[in-house]
């Protein structure tokens, strides 16, 4: 057995290191030789053109693309190489398979082969063997591989901390003390985005990441249960485990804003892989409906849900994100279908085409969308006069064809039918379209619906697997339409308990009723927050499946003032305070964006940002923002002002609230003028 003492492994250390910056200098002299190979070539090509002909042009042009793609890939392996030297392995398991031999099996963020005797000396985390590391402690274990189990026995188990090519620690692992990593890494200050979490994986974590049958798998997890966390270790993995038929491209990750696109973009490309294309809801949305539409935002339609308490509008959301409104709509297409086609004889010249002959061709299209059939079925008329006059059609004949079978119809546009639908339900109120302000967020996607089931889709066929953030801000609608629309892969994932609009929650269960096919997980296991602050938060929603971390630290604290201007002065206090502090990140999250663009303003402090809808990226240091846009993010501490009765009292304002207190990683506070909130009055 080899490096059995802490010795003999900082040794080993340092001889993994010295083999890294070999590779290393090998990939850059490569480097080096490629590019003045390129350098050379394009030399030639450009002296010697006009003694080329095309073929000889194409060839160069593609011996260069080679060589710029060999480059490319030696770079990024070099960029590999690089990271590995900082960190070279973080674990190390003996495994004796059965009746045979072992060596040591070190895990680290990549895979690294000394080329020269061709042994791997460092296994990428994704590799099947690495699996061991995670699913089992010492004793008798087993790991899947693509050509069957694996049995045998773990002899040794070892976790190491190495930063910038030093050991800081190392743990032996006798029986579950897997916890003693992960308190140190959960302990320490945030970055300014999310990182990887490769070294402490937990078992049911990695269930999820290394899942490879699911069609649809949907986690529903408490906040900070790592759900982010680990879908994106669960594309790292497919990505490496189906190599050749995925790549980062043909995924696409379905976010709810920027700033969290920005916020979740490293830890792809800290894991060696390529970004990941990424959209929002609106996108996909003004992509459907070819722009043809202004529509609300769904920020909008919280921050009205926030600003402004219209039971009228509420009403209307509610019954569009129910089940009831999607059965709604399919009752309504077969309605259209078998009551809109309206009854009239069709004349062409002294031919007369009966009603019955009509209607038939139409139902014969019945797997072809309504009103992409009238294209056809018009087809079919002008042959059945052809046939009946044994002549051709003239211009004239075609156009009246062309203008009789659609009119034929009661409706020949999507919207005329949307309105027309609300009527036959016989709630008529419940549509409201001001032309100035556009469509309202929930139409958007019925609407997109309707227009799917009526004139056909253009598929999104090249993506592969789709990741959907934030699943309990979607309705079944918007489900219903990205079934159709995704026929990939899916992974979904949320938390009721999250939800930024209480009357339009889908959970896990909603979700399986779209996608029957669904895996279902559930994660209970809090991580972000200290024991406390988790506890804390339970005052808000309770949940009692939630198992917080042991994880200790400060109790939430809850300072009262006489009025907001004491509590803006207190909160200057406070950003001071952090300043001088181990903290790196301080989020005050207020309620409304109005409410955080007024603290900014009366803050005045420098090196504090106000992140707004509008906003692009995360930043490091202090962040003013509202709850909705902070969904997703977490902050070393946070600042929740205004927690009065007075600001907070609806529903809505409640999942705010708990939105806000669950960003933070170990120290939370609030601050409230007079009065405190209901929801924590208890
Ligand atoms: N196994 C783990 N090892 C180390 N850190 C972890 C682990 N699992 C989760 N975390 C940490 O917990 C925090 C929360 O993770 P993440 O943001 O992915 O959770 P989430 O469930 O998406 O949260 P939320 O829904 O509240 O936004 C992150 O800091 C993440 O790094």
């Amino acid at each position: 057995m080899i490096n059995e003492t802490e010795q003999e492994e900082r040794e080993y250390l340092e001889e993994i290191k010295e083999k890294l910056s070999l590779a290393i200098k090998r990939v850059e002299d490569a480097v080096k030789g490629f590019s003045g190979e390129l350098r050379e070539k394009n030399q030639y090509i450009h002296e010697h053109r006009s003694g080329m002909d095309e073929a000889d042009m194409v060839a160069a042009g593609q011996s260069i693309n080679r060589m710029t793609f060999t480059g490319e890939a030696a770079v990024a392996r070099k960029r590999k190489l690089l990271k590995l030297v900082q960190s070279p392995y973080f674990g190390r398991i003996d495994f004796i398979p059965h009746k045979q031999e072992t060596s040591p099996v070190y895990i680290g963020i990549y895979s690294f082969m000394d080329e020269r005797v061709r042994i791997n000396l460092i296994y990428d985390w994704r590799a099947p063997v690495s699996s061991l590391f995670y699913d089992f402690e010492l004793g008798e274990a087993s790991y899947l591989t693509p050509s069957g189990t694996i049995h045998g026995n773990i002899a040794l188990k070892r976790q190491y901390k190495i930063r910038d090519g030093y050991m800081e620690f190392m743990i032996e692992n006798g029986l579950n003390i897997h916890d003693d990593i992960l308190q140190k890494e959960l302990s320490r200050s945030s970055d300014d985005k999310m990182k990887n979490i490769v070294a402490t994986i937990q078992r049911d974590q990695n269930r999820v990441i290394r899942n490879e049958e699911a069609r649809v798998m949907v986690i529903q997890g408490v906040a900070g249960s790592g759900k982010t966390s680990i879908a994106l270790h669960r594309i790292a993995f497919l990505l490496y485990r189906f190599r050749d038929s995925i790549a980062a491209k043909d995924i696409l990750i379905i976010s709810p804003n920027k700033v969290f696109a920005d916020y979740i973009s490293n830890v792809l490309p800290e894991l060696g892989e390529a970004h990941i294309p990424e959209m929002g809801m609106e996108e996909l949305a003004a992509d459907l409906l070819e722009n043809k539409y202004k529509f609300q935002t769904f920020f909008q339609q919280v921050s009205l849900l926030l600003e402004e308490h219209d039971p009228a509008f509420i009403e209307r959301i509610r019954f569009k994100s129910s089940f009831e409104f999607l059965g709604k709509l399919n009752q309504y297409l077969i309605h259209i279908e078998n009551n809109y086609f309206s009854y009239s004889e069709l004349r062409v010249g002294k031919t007369t085409i009966p009603f019955p002959v009509i209607l038939e061709k139409f139902k014969a299209y019945h797997r072809v969308p309504i009103l992409k059939r009238f294209a056809l079925v018009v087809k079919d008329v002008q042959t059945y006069v052809r046939d009946k006059t044994g002549h051709k059609l003239t211009g004239q004949q075609k156009a009246i064809i062309w203008e009789a079978v659609p009119a034929m119809f009661k409706f020949n546009n999507v919207l005329d039918l949307y309105k027309d639908f609300y009527n036959w339900i016989g709630q008529p109120e419940l549509l409201k379209i001001d032309y100035r302000m556009g469509l309202e967020y929930a139409d958007v996607f019925a609407i997109i619906y309707l227009h799917i089931r009526l004139e056909g889709l253009t598929t999104y066929d090249h993506i592969k697997h789709l990741l959907i953030d934030e699943m309990q801000d979607y309705t079944p609608v918007q489900y219903a339409v990205l079934s159709r629309l995704f026929l990939c892969r899916k992974t979904i994932l949320g938390d009721v308990s999250q939800r930024v609009n209480p009357y339009s929650a889908s959970s896990a269960e909603m979700i399986e009723r779209v996608f029957p096919q669904a895996d279902i997980i559930k994660l209970d296991r809090s991580y972000r927050s200290t024991f406390e602050i988790t506890a804390f938060t339970q005052r808000i929603i309770p949940n009692p499946n939630i198992a917080p971390m042991e994880r200790h630290g400060q109790e939430p604290v809850l300072l009262r003032f006489e009025s907001k201007n004491e509590e803006v002065e207190a909160i200057k206090g406070m950003i001071a305070a952090f300043k001088n502090s181990a903290n790196q990140t301080l989020g005050i999250i207020c309620k409304t964006l109005l409410q955080a663009e007024d603290t900014y303003q009366s803050l005045q402090a420098t090196g504090v940002y106000l992140l707004t809808a509008e906003s692009i990226s995360f930043k490091e240091g202090v962040i003013i923002t509202m709850a909705h846009l902070a969904k997703g993010l977490e902050f070393d501490e946070v600042i929740v002002p205004f927690a009065s009765a007075g600001n907070y009292i609806t529903e809505v304002d409640k999942s705010m609230l708990y939105i806000a207190c669950t960003r933070a990683m170990h120290r939370l506070t609030l601050t409230y003028s007079r009065d405190i909130t209901a929801f924590l009055s208890t």
